[in-house]
């Protein structure tokens, strides 16, 4: 009975809204981009659903019909989305202050995000400064990151021998991406809490790490608020999971804060961690440090953030070394040279020109997220002619620019050589081009960056250095086809046979 009588209100209220809202939509007095025609209410929302396509084709296909930016109505929310170099110059660059801000997020997210005090979700404004600056200077930076490169060999190792043993049980079989992402996970939770954990607890938070990015996926309320009444369960199981995140975190928190406290009181703990800088951090325009719930949401922004976008580039990795075995020779003689017989370490990157040619085409070719996050104008502003409201999300498609023919040749085709002297070049962090975007470009640039590439080139480079790696089953060819599971991973996910080299 409930039931029906809520479907017959909503059915009354949409109705209702229906002819006020296309009578007096504020879109409809903007000069928005082009795109396809959508219904009132749900706009473009039943065409992107019942297109059955993942997001990022969906959007893709609509490039050569209406071009480089568009607009697409999900429901409520209007989207803008960017495809081309120039016009993501002009928003990020010439008007980065204007474009520098995040939209509003559902109730879902904002519980999450504690009320956007994250890096990631926070306003342009003194808050996102503050938590920037300290993620940067105080825990990215490169005295930082040196300070982990023992953490990173260790990891190395433990990921060394779990292919070992994950091979000699499977015939030389190895599942590419969940072993990646379980070494990644290990390095940014050392580097998260500073403490040793076993790899029972590193499961049960990685497990619990997966649970929060799932709870946080698109729902159709957040598109069509309308509907937030038919989806309390959902919203009730959210708020379970935070509470699970919290009891979860909490306690090595607290473990922490006794390890600083009484030095040598936990003689495995590390010199220093991310979380050492949250305890104490002042925050413009706050008189309180952070709270406990806040900085379990900063410390699951520092895991999350860089755990999938890593482990998804190691996995078009290797695909593309088991298509081209003379890439993956090359890369194997390179290290050869360099290093001889030890194991390649961190240091030895900065003289691998060909490695670091591989790891800038993977990142042009395969960028790991197809979406930067989203961008809001902190006032009304125009883009290409075309008006850009307050409110809107602006959302930028990376790989129209990688893959933009007028800026590379032969866009489609991998080739680390196109780096290599006299050959194309493009600056990663957009400071001097932008060509390619990966990591976003201007302001809100991903800060991980530099630590990201380390991590992709030291994992490539150790599992070509201890291992051939060809097709599973033998003799069969890598399917590129994409799916978008947060990054946008392979289809069919990797599984890859591996030889140890004498
Ligand atoms: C290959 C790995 C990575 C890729 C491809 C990647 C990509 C991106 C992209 C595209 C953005 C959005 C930029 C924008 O809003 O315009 C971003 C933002 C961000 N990334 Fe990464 N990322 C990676 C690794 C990491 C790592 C290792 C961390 C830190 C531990 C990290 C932390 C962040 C944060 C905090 C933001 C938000 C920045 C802001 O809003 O100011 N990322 N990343």
């Amino acid at each position: 009975m409930d039931f029906f009588y809520t479907i017959f209100i909503l059915t009354t209220i949409t109705f209702t809204f229906t002819i006020i809202f296309t009578l007096t939509r504020p879109t409809r007095r903007f000069n928005l981009p082009p795109g396809p025609p959508g219904w009132p209410i749900v706009g473009n929302l039943l065409q992107v659903a019942g297109s059955g396509k993942p997001f990022f084709q969906y959007v893709r296909e609509l490039f050569p019909k209406y071009g480089p930016i568009i607009t697409l109505k999900m429901g409520t929310r209007t989207m803008i989305i960017i495809s081309q170099a120039d016009m993501v110059h002009e928003a990020l660059i010439e008007k980065g202050q204007v474009f520098a801000t995040r939209p509003a997020e559902n109730p879902t997210r904002a519980v999450f995000s504690c009320n956007k005090f994250t890096v990631n979700a926070a306003l342009y404004g003194p808050v996102w400064r503050s938590l920037r600056r300290n993620m940067v200077q105080n825990a990215l930076s490169a005295t930082k990151l040196r300070m982990f490169s023992e953490v990173r060999a260790t990891a190395m190792d433990k990921l060394v021998d779990r292919l070992k043993t994950e091979a000699e049980a499977n015939g030389g079989a190895v599942w590419v991406l969940k072993t990646a992402r379980f070494a990644v996970f290990c390095i940014l939770l050392s580097m998260c809490f500073g403490l040793e954990m076993d790899e029972k607890t590193i499961e049960q938070i990685d497990d619990m790490m997966k649970m929060v990015l799932l709870t946080l996926d698109p729902r159709l309320d957040d598109y069509l608020p309308l509907l937030r009444p038919l989806c309390s369960k959902k919203r009730k199981r959210a708020m379970e999971v935070r509470e699970q995140q919290i009891a979860m975190l909490v306690p090595f928190i607290e473990r922490r804060r006794v390890a600083i406290s009484r030095p040598g009181s936990d003689p495995r703990a590390a010199e220093f961690s991310y979380l050492d800088t949250l305890f104490d951090l002042t925050v413009d325009g706050r008189s309180d440090p952070p709270s406990y719930p806040e900085i379990v949401t900063l410390c699951s922004e520092f895991l999350n953030g860089g755990t999938d976008t890593t482990a998804t580039a190691v996995e078009w990795a290797v695909a593309r070394f088991i298509e081209s075995p003379t890439i993956q020779s090359r890369v194997y003689e390179e290290i050869k040279s360099v290093v001889g017989e030890r194991k390649i370490d961190e240091k030895d990157i900065e003289n691998m020109p060909y490695l670091n040619a591989v790891v800038k085409e993977l990142l042009r070719k395969h960028p790991p997220t197809y979406f930067s996050l989203t961008h809001s104008v902190r006032e009304p502003a125009k883009l290409a002619g075309y008006d850009i409201p307050k409110g809107v999300n602006v959302e930028i498609y990376i790989p129209g620019i990688g893959e933009d023919p007028k800026l590379w040749t032969n866009p489609d085709r991998f080739d680390p050589d196109r780096f290599l002297t006299g050959g194309e070049s493009a600056d990663i962090t957009g400071v001097t081009g932008l060509k390619m975007i990966p990591f976003g470009v201007g302001r809100r640039i991903c800060p991980g960056l530099g630590m990201a590439t380390l991590h992709v080139s030291l994992m490539i480079g150790r599992m070509v250095q201890e291992f051939e790696w060809r097709s599973w089953p033998e003799n069969s060819k890598v399917d590129f086809s994409e799916k978008s599971e947060f990054t946008v991973v392979m289809k069919n996910t990797l599984r890859a046979m591996i030889t140890p080299r004498v």
